[in-house]
């Protein structure tokens, strides 16, 4: 299922826009700050800017304005964040699962086609990042466009 797909809205629309997803992030960055896992990837604490970029980028993935390929480098910007982060297998775990909750924190909907498709893209994304992320990674895409999500097998239900 496409993003584009005529009489489906975008899993943005379906979010609620920018504010929502904003504070989806909001929730999660503030998950790891306090995280003795995650924490250590961001000393100081996860800045202003790395919140709005971040939305910036998730709003464009769930179909919203492409203001990160715009604005700030696409996707090999992205990339380029976490070349030699060295992310283990325990701590992609640690972020997707606290990227789960913090869907519930922000109170985004709770359907479960919405979530299946984000926590989706999440698993994709974090397998992408820690494969990425290694010293000696090979195979990596250096370039791609910034990844357009939909809502795969389970649509909104329409009977
Ligand atoms: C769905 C998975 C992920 C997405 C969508 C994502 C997204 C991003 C984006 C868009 C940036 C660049 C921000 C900018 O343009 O300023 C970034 C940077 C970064 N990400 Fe990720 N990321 C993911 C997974 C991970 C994982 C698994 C980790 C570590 C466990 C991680 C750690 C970082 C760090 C440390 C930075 C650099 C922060 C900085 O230097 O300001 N990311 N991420």
């Amino acid at each position: 299922m496409g993003v584009d797909e005529p009489g489906v809205p975008t899993l943005y629309d379906w979010a609620g826009g920018r504010t929502p997803i904003r504070r989806f992030l909001d929730a999660f960055y503030d998950r790891v700050e306090q995280d003795a896992e995650l924490g250590p990837f961001f000393p100081g604490g996860v800045s202003e800017e790395h919140r709005a970029h971040v939305t910036d980028w998730w709003c464009e993935v769930l179909g919203g304005p492409a203001t990160y390929t715009a604005e700030h480098g696409g996707y090999a910007h992205m990339l380029a964040h976490h070349r030699g982060l060295g992310i283990t297998a325990a701590q992609r775990h640690r972020f997707a699962s606290t990227m789960s909750l913090a869907l519930d924190d922000a109170g985004l909907p709770a359907d479960p086609e919405f979530r299946a498709a984000v926590v989706g893209y999440v698993e994709w994304g974090t397998r992408l990042a820690m494969h990425n992320s290694q010293p000696d990674a090979a195979d990596v895409v250096g370039d791609a466009p910034v990844p357009r999500w939909g809502w795969g097998v389970a649509p909104p239900y329409e009977g």
